[in-house]
C-alpha cells in the first residue's frame, strides 16, 4: 500500500523548504517532501567555495542547447545551468546575494491580471521569512523584519576595491542605497544570506528546525518521476518516485501534490505526467491530460563575464598567493571570517535606470574582487574554452577584478521541452538570449556606465585601468565599440543563473498561462507548482528571495483554503 499524506511537496530547494516548513506547522496535516539530491554539508556552506559544487552531484549539471545568439565563446557553444540538487535545492550552490526587485516588478504581475501579487501584496510575504542582522537597516521597519528564520548579513570580508566600487556610486551621481527598500537605484555592499560567516541555505534556515515534527517526512535521493493524476476527473493524487535510482514506490496526497521542482524540473515533470503543448506530448509519445504552454516563457539574468579592470596595488583577491590561502582557511576556521566568507567573491552592486528615470533600473551592476580568469575551475565552472583563456591568463597574477553588467529586463524569451518521455533524460534547453535587438542595445550601455567609473576618484586613487586585450573572436571589431561589445557578449555571455517562468502564472484570459493566481495548474484539480517556475515576468532580483516570497504565499493560499474547507 503507498503511503498517504495531505500534501506532498516535490522539491526541498528554495520554494519547497520554506513550504514544508510551513504547510508542517499544522499539527494534523501530514507533509512529505521528497528531494532527488542528498544532506548539505560543511564544505557547502563556505561561501567563497560556491563554485566548487559544480564539480560534485549536487548539482543537477544542465547545459543548453547550442544556438547562434549567446555563449559561443563556450565549450561546445553551450551555456552551464547548474541547479541544486541536494536539500536545500540551489540556495545551497547559489551566490547568496539577497534582493527583491522593484515595486514596479510587482505591481506589473499585478496589471497583467495576476491579482493579489502587487508590491504591497507580496512585501509582507517577503519580511515574513526575513531576519535582517544589518543593524542600520533593521530599524527600518516597513522594510526590514528581524522575526524570521532567514539570517540577511554583510559579509564579513571585502576588498579594499570593493569600498571604492561603493564609493564611485555617489562619486558618479548615484546614491548609496538599501536595494530592498523605497529606492532601488543607487550603490551598495552585499545583503547576503548568511549566518556567521557561513551559506544559510533554505534547508538550514527552514527545513532542518522542522524536520524534528513528527508530521513532517522527508525522503531524499529520491526522484520522483510521474504525477499520478486520474484522467477522468483530471485530478491529481499523488506521485511515482525512485529510491537511490532502484527503489520505485508511490505515495498518494490525500489533499494536493505541490511541484517545487524549480524552473527546468517543475516543467519536466508536467509534462512528463501529460500536462503541456499537446503536440510535442503527442510526439513524444506521453498521453495528454492537458493542453497547456509548459515549458515556454523562459526567462534568465545575463552579462558580460569578461568586463575586466586592473589597480596598481593589492587592494583585490588574488588566487596566487598559497601561504596566504592557508592562512585564509585556517582563519575561517576559527573565526569565520577572512576571504573565504566571500560569497562566491562577490561583494556590492548597484542598480542603474538607465533610460528612463522611471526608477526602474535596467541594469545591474555586480562587482566581485577577482576575474572569472583569476582561477582556471572556475573559468571551466562558467564553461570558458580554453583557447578563449590564453589572453586573460595573466590576471591570475595580477590586481584584478570585475564588474558584470546584468540585461534585468530581457525581451528575449526561451522554452524547454522534453527530449522523450525518460524522466531521467535531461529535458532540452533553449536559453534564445539575445534575440531581442533591445536586448543588445541595453546591455552595450550597461558595458558603458561601468567602465565610466574608472574615472572616479574612488578608483583612480588605485590606478585602475580597463583590461584592453582584446576577446580573440572579436579582433575584427575596434576595442570598445558598439559592435565589439555586441560580439564580447554573445561570445562570452554570462548567465546569472535566473531562469524562471517556465510554468508561467497568469488569469484564465490568458492563453500562456499555467497556473493561475492561486498557483494552481489550470484545469488539473490538486496540483500546484510553487517555485519561480511561477514568474510570470523575470523581476530585477537575484530570485531567492522572491523564490521565499511565493512559498510563503503559497503556504498562506494553501492553509486559508484547506481550512476553510475543514
Ligand atoms: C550558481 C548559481 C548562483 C546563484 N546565485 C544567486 C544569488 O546569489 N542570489 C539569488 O537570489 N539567487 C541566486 N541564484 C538563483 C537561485 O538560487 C534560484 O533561482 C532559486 O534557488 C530557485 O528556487 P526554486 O525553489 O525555484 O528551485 P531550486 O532551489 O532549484 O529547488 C528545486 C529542488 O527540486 C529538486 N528536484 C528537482 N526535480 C526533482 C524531482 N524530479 N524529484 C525530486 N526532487 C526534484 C531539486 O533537486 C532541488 O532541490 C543562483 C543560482 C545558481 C545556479
Amino acid at each position: 500500500q503507498p503511503e498517504e499524506y495531505d500534501f506532498i511537496i516535490v522539491g526541498g530547494g528554495a520554494a519547497g523548504c520554506l513550504l514544508a516548513d510551513r504547510l508542517s506547522e499544522v499539527s494534523e496535516w501530514n507533509v512529505l517532501l521528497i528531494e532527488a539530491g542528498g544532506e548539505e554539508n560543511f564544505l557547502q556552506d563556505i561561501p567563497a567555495l560556491a563554485s566548487l559544487s559544480y564539480y560534485t552531484p549536487a548539482n543537477w549539471g544542465y547545459k543548453t542547447e547550442k544556438s547562434s545568439t549567446a555563449c559561443l565563446g563556450l565549450i561546445d557553444g553551450r551555456c552551464n545551468w547548474p541547479r541544486g540538487k541536494v536539500l536545500g535545492g540551489t540556495t545551497v550552490l547559489n551566490y547568496m546575494v539577497y534582493t527583491r526587485g522593484n515595486r514596479k516588478d510587482y505591481d506589473g504581475w499585478k496589471t497583467q491580471g495576476c491579482e493579489g501579487w502587487g508590491y504591497d501584496d507580496v512585501l509582507p510575504y517577503f519580511l515574513r521569512s526575513e531576519n535582517m542582522r544589518i543593524p542600520t537597516l533593521a530599524n527600518d521597519k516597513k522594510y526590514h523584519s528581524t522575526e524570521g528564520e532567514l539570517f540577511i548579513t554583510r559579509p564579513p570580508y571585502h576588498t579594499q576595491i570593493a569600498s571604492d566600487f561603493v564609493e564611485a556610486g555617489p562619486q558618479a551621481g548615484y546614491k548609496d542605497i538599501d536595494y530592498n527598500a523605497a529606492t532601488q537605484i543607487g550603490f551598495s555592499f552585499l545583503q547576503a544570506t548568511m549566518k556567521n560567516g557561513e551559506r544559510m541555505s533554505s534547508n538550514r534556515a527552514f527545513l532542518k528546525p522542522a524536520r524534528q515534527r513528527k508530521n513532517l517526512h522527508v525522503v531524499n535521493r529520491s526522484l520522483v518521476t510521474k504525477i499520478l493524476i486520474d484522467p477522468q476527473n483530471k485530478t491529481a493524487y499523488g506521485v511515482e518516485y525512485k529510491y537511490l535510482g532502484i527503489f520505485k514506490t508511490e505515495a498518494v496526497a490525500r489533499k494536493e501534490v505541490i511541484l517545487s521542482a524549480g524552473a527546468i524540473n517543475s516543467p519536466q515533470l508536467l509534462m512528463l505526467s501529460g500536462i503541456g503543448p499537446k503536440e510535442h506530448l503527442q510526439k513524444v509519445g506521453v498521453p495528454v491530460i492537458q493542453d497547456l504552454r509548459v515549458g515556454f516563457n523562459l526567462q534568465d539574468h545575463i552579462s558580460l563575464g569578461t568586463l575586466f579592470f586592473t589597480a596598481n596595488s593589492s587592494v583585490t583577491a588574488r588566487f596566487d598567493n598559497i601561504p596566504g590561502d592557508a592562512v585564509s582557511l585556517l582563519q575561517y576556521l576559527f573565526t569565520r571570517n577572512g576571504t573565504l566568507t566571500m560569497p562566491g567573491a562577490i561583494e556590492a552592486l548597484a542598480f542603474l535606470d538607465i533610460d528612463d528615470s522611471d526608477g526602474l533600473p535596467e541594469i545591474e551592476l555586480i562587482f566581485a574582487g577577482t576575474t572569472v580568469a583569476s582561477l582556471l575551475p572556475v573559468w571551466f565552472a562558467w564553461g570558458g574554452k580554453l583557447e578563449i583563456y590564453a589572453p586573460y591568463m595573466s590576471l591570475a597574477i595580477q590586481n584584478a577584478f570585475s564588474i558584470f553588467p546584468i540585461l534585468l529586463h530581457p525581451k528575449s524569451r526561451g522554452w524547454l521541452t522534453l527530449k522523450d518521455k525518460n524522466p531521467e533524460t535531461k529535458p532540452l534547453l533553449y536559453h534564445n538570449y539575445l534575440t531581442e535587438k533591445q536586448d543588445v542595445e541595453i546591455l552595450v550601455k550597461g558595458i558603458k556606465r561601468a567602465i565610466q567609473l574608472i574615472d572616479t576618484e574612488a578608483f583612480q586613487r588605485h590606478g585602475v585601468k580597463l583590461y584592453t586585450v582584446p576577446l580573440p573572436p572579436c579582433k575584427s571589431h575596434e576595442f570598445g565599440s558598439d559592435a565589439y561589445w555586441e560580439c564580447s557578449i554573445r561570445y562570452m555571455t554570462f548567465t546569472v543563473w535566473h531562469q524562471c517562468g517556465t510554468c508561467k502564472m497568469g488569469p484564465d484570459s490568458d492563453p500562456d498561462a499555467v497556473v493561475d493566481p492561486q498557483l494552481k495548474v489550470r484545469g488539473i484539480r490538486h496540483l500546484r507548482v510553487v517555485d519561480t517556475s511561477i514568474i510570470p515576468v523575470i523581476p530585477a532580483a537575484h530570485l531567492t528571495a522572491p523564490a521565499y516570497m511565493i512559498a510563503e504565499k503559497a503556504a498562506d493560499m494553501i492553509k486559508q483554503e484547506w481550512k476553510a474547507n475543514a
